[in-house]
């Protein structure tokens, strides 16, 4: 679906409190068109969960821990999109971005707690979905969609071993190709 490769970097991880959302935020990625997540090296257990819901939900999607995820930002060959309540209206710059995206590999990087200057100095965007305070995971889901136009909403995954059929009531699971 990608132009190029969209990554999604957690630049930092508390255990215990941001579990859940670092794990959310992999799964956002995941679903909403991203290639890769790079969560940093304390987040086993959310890289695991995301590892094993792509297992059995399909691919393709990677998931990676860094001991330098700041550095990764740094030396990013690429356009660095940093989501930031203090940042440009995604609205004015979407169409920047996907023009950017054609043409190179797109970095978005979501904080968790106080995010560094430097962050906010090399990203070639600072992108606020609303100058409101709110959470990584909506912030993130509201950019994707953006940068992809909705294409991503109709994505196709490959080696599942279960497939949800949609249904106007209940749930369907099948495997693929039943
Ligand atoms: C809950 S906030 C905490 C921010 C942290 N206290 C700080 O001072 O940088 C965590 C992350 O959510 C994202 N975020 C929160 N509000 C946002 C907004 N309006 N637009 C874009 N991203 C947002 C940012 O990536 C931010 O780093």
């Amino acid at each position: 679906m990608n132009d190029s490769e969209v990554v999604v970097c957690r630049l930092s991880h508390r255990p215990g409190r941001d579990d859940r959302m670092t794990t959310h935020v992999g799964l956002t990625a995941r679903a909403l068109g991203a290639d890769r997540v790079v969560f940093p090296d304390n987040a086993t257990g959310s890289a695991e969960t995301v590892r094993d819901i792509t297992d059995r939900f399909g691919g393709p999607f990677e998931v990676e821990l860094s001991g330098e995820t700041k550095a990764l930002v740094r030396n990013w060959e690429g356009t660095v999109a940093h989501l930031t309540m203090y940042g440009l209206p995604v609205q004015d710059v979407e169409t920047e971005l996907r023009e950017a995206v054609a043409a190179e590999p797109l970095l978005v990087v979501v904080g968790g707690e106080k995010v560094p200057f430097e962050v906010y100095d090399r990203a070639d965007y600072n992108v606020a979905v609303t100058n409101q305070p709110h959470s990584e995971i909506a912030g993130l889901a509201v950019f994707l969609d953006r940068v992809f136009d909705g294409a991503e909403l109709a994505q196709s995954w490959e080696d599942a071993d279960r497939v949800v059929v949609p249904k106007e009531t209940g749930k369907k699971v099948v495997e693929p190709d039943e």
